[in-house]
């Protein structure tokens, strides 16, 4: 199949596949000078001291575990339009319209922040929805490392099927990829990379 070159297109496939099998794969959603000016963005981020360990859970369960999850990451303002990010932001806005049209997920609202692995880390398996919580609806990750190689690891293990609990599809986190998920539905795990893996991951939520 050729791939969608306008964002109508990919949209309406995204939309597609949402509604079976529940995820989809939109390799080349940005371009290679798209992924740099986002990686610059996250750079002067990341040198103004805005990336944190990421916590595990929330309120009074955000713990910050190393053994469960080693990112560091900087939460974004979903209203930003500005730059490379809000222009991404801007068209992740234009796909929860789309998805909205063409999909009863009601989904109302984004938050999402950069994460990145320094080598080694990972994120153990897990669901994206916080204990009795069920908010986030959708699951958006945009990756941001140009060159990926296999041997560079820090693949996506995304656990498809639920009759069969240990079969997962591997998704290598190269640049401008979109991985879209429901967030319910899959559980995931982050293997290590050999090198720094960078990744802006969203939620789109219900309204609560
Ligand atoms: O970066 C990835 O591939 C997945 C990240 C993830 O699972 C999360 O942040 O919840
Ligand atoms: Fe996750």
């Amino acid at each position: 199949m050729t791939p969608p070159t306008t964002d109508a297109a990919r949209f309406t496939q995204i939309a597609d596949a949402l509604a079976d099998p529940g995820w989809c794969l939109t390799p080349d959603f940005l371009s290679g000078p798209e992924v740099q000016s986002i990686r610059a963005a996250a750079a002067s981020l990341e040198a103004q001291g805005a990336f944190a360990p990421a916590g595990v859970g929330r309120g009074r369960d955000l713990l910050v575990r190393a053994a469960v999850r080693s990112d560091r990451v900087c939460w974004l303002d979903p209203a930003a339009r500005d730059g490379a990010i809000g222009a991404y932001l801007a068209r992740l806005e234009d796909l929860r319209q789309a998805l909205n049209r063409d999909l009863t997920l009601g989904l109302f609202s984004f938050e999402g922040h950069l994460a990145s692995y320094p080598p080694g880390a990972c994120y153990r398996r897990h669901v994206d929805q916080f204990r009795g919580v069920e908010l986030r609806t959708l699951t958006a990750i945009l990756y941001l490392n140009p060159d990926w190689q296999p041997a560079d690891g820090g693949t996506l293990r995304l656990y498809t099927d639920p009759d069969r609990p240990d079969h997962y599809e591997t998704i290598a986190p190269r640049g401008g990829t979109l991985v879209t998920f429901l967030s319910v539905r899959f559980e995931h795990e982050v293997m290590a990379a050999t090198r720094e893996r960078l990744s802006l991951t969203g939620w789109f939520k219900r309204r609560g």
